[in-house]
C-alpha cells in the first residue's frame, strides 16, 4: 500500500490529494425527465452534469449522487440498481469499473470490487450492458475507473468510448492535476466537462486551480483517507465548502463517508450543491442475501437519502 501511494500520487496522500471526473452530455430519446428539448430534431438531449446542477439550483435543491460498482454482485443487477436510483430521484450516479487495486477505496467498495472481477466483470461487458441501459435513465451517469485501465486502452480510444455508450462522466481518482493535461485535452474534444476533486488537505491555491479548471461541478472530499461510511460527517466540511465558495460560484458536491439520511440533511444545510453516497449504497446492493432483496434494500435508502434533502 504504502508502495502503491509513493507511485501514485491521489488523495490519500497529504500533499497532492486530488482526482478528476470527466462529464459528457449525450444525445438520447427517453422519457422527458430531466431533457432539454433540442430546437429542431424529435430527439431530445439529456442534460449533462453541470446543466442538472443548474437546473437543481434553480428550484432550490440538492443533487443526491449515488455510487455503485458495476457487476456487483452482477451486471444484470448493475443494470436495474442504475434504473431504480434513477426512478428514486438520483440526480447524477457514479458507477464503478471494478479494479484490482483500488487504492483509494475502503474494504466495502474493495470487497465490491474483488466479487466483481471474479465474476469475470470486464470493461467491455460493462460498456455493452451500459449500451442498453444508458437511454433507459434519465439522470447523467459518471464511470468510475482508476487510471490504469485507461491508459491500458489508449485515452482518445477510452474517451470515444465513452463518449459513444452516452456515459456522461468519468471519475479517475488516481490522477494528479498536473497530469490531467491529456485529459483534458481529450475531454474537450469529445465536447466533455472536466470536474475536478478537492480535499480537507489541498493547500488554497491547488485547491484554487482545481475549482477553476473544473468544469459541471468541484468534488469536495469531506475527510482524507479512503471511501467509507463514518458515523458523522467532519464538520470542518461546513468551512472548506464556504472556502471553495468563496473562489467559484461552480456547484460543489461533497462525498467520503457520508451514509444517513442526517449525514445528507447537515451536508445540504452547510451548503453544498450535491452529496455523494457510496459505501453504503455498495453494501446494500453488493451484501444482500439475493439481487432482488439488495435491489429493495437499495430503493427504500435511497429514497430516505431523497427524503432528507431539499
Ligand atoms: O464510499 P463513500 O465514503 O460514500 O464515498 C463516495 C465514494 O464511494 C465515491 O465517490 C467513490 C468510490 N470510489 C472512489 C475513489 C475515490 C474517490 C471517490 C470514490
Amino acid at each position: 500500500m504504502a508502495a502503491a501511494l509513493k507511485s501514485t500520487p491521489s488523495f490519500l496522500q497529504l500533499k497532492k490529494p486530488e482526482t478528476h471526473f470527466l462529464v459528457r452530455h449525450k444525445p438520447t430519446i427517453v422519457s422527458t425527465r430531466r431533457f432539454a428539448p433540442m430546437a429542431s430534431l424529435t430527439a431530445i438531449r439529456s442534460l449533462g452534469i453541470g446543466e442538472t446542477f443548474s437546473n437543481l439550483k434553480k428550484q432550490g435543491k440538492v443533487a443526491l449522487i449515488p455510487y455503485i460498482t458495476a457487476g456487483d454482485p452482477d451486471l444484470k443487477t448493475t443494470a436495474e440498481a442504475l434504473k431504480v436510483l434513477d426512478a428514486c430521484g438520483c440526480d447524477i450516479i457514479e458507477l464503478g469499473v471494478p479494479y484490482s487495486d483500488p487504492l483509494a477505496d475502503g474494504p466495502v467498495i474493495q470487497a465490491a470490487a474483488t466479487r466483481s472481477l471474479a465474476r469475470g466483470t470486464n470493461f467491455e461487458a460493462i460498456t455493452s450492458m451500459l449500451k442498453e441501459v444508458v437511454p433507459q435513465v434519465s439522470c447523467p451517469i459518471a464511470l468510475f475507473t482508476y487510471y490504469n485501465p485507461i491508459l491500458k486502452r489508449g485515452i482518445e480510444k477510452f474517451m470515444s468510448t465513452v463518449k459513444d455508450i452516452g456515459v456522461h462522466g468519468l471519475v479517475v481518482p488516481d490522477v494528479p492535476l498536473e497530469e490531467t493535461g491529456v485529459l483534458r485535452k481529450e475531454a474537450v474534444k469529445n465536447k466533455l466537462e472536466l470536474v475536478l476533486l478537492t480535499t480537507p488537505t489541498t493547500p488554497t491555491e491547488r485547491m484554487k486551480a482545481i475549482v477553476e479548471a473544473a468544469d459541471g461541478f468541484v468534488y469536495l472530499v469531506s475527510s482524507v483517507g479512503v471511501t467509507g461510511a463514518r458515523a458523522s460527517v467532519s464538520d470542518r466540511v461546513q468551512t472548506l465548502l464556504r472556502d471553495i465558495k468563496e473562489s467559484t460560484t461552480k456547484p460543489v458536491a461533497v462525498g467520503f463517508g457520508i451514509s444517513k439520511p442526517e449525514h445528507v440533511k447537515q451536508v445540504a444545510a452547510w451548503g453544498a450543491d450535491g452529496v455523494i453516497v457510496g459505501s453504503a449504497m455498495v453494501k446494500l446492493l453488493g451484501e444482500a442475501k439475493s439481487p432482488e432483496e439488495g435491489l429493495k434494500e437499495l430503493e427504500s435508502f435511497t429514497k430516505s437519502l431523497k427524503a432528507a434533502l431539499p
